[in-house]
């Protein structure tokens, strides 16, 4: 059995990766704004929601993980709705 240690270190990694990956989602949320802005579309597209969230959940390897996995995504998107429409007031 791995020691609580060697496991934060793990989770640690895990981490950073993450943090890295939530800041690059976030910098091409902004270009999506930036190009409904100049469309006149509105930031929420709940299809579009729909579709991210079966997409990514059906790719999930262990199932017993898709309900925590649809709400981070959620969360993830909500945050985005959230971000742009702090943009779109700049
Ligand atoms: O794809 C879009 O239209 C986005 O604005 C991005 C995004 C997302 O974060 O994935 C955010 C808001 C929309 O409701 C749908 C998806």
């Amino acid at each position: 059995m791995r020691t609580l240690e060697e496991l934060r270190v793990e989770i640690d990694r895990i981490d950073q990766q993450m943090v890295q990956l939530f800041e690059e989602r976030m910098q091409v949320v902004a270009e999506v704004m930036a190009v409904k802005k100049a469309a006149g579309l509105p930031i929420l597209d709940a299809s579009r929601e729909e579709a991210v969230v079966a997409k990514n959940t059906a790719r999930l390897s262990d199932p017993a993980l898709a309900g925590y996995y649809e709400r981070l995504i959620r969360q993830m998107m909500a945050l985005s709705r959230e971000y742009q429409a702090k943009l779109m007031e700049e």
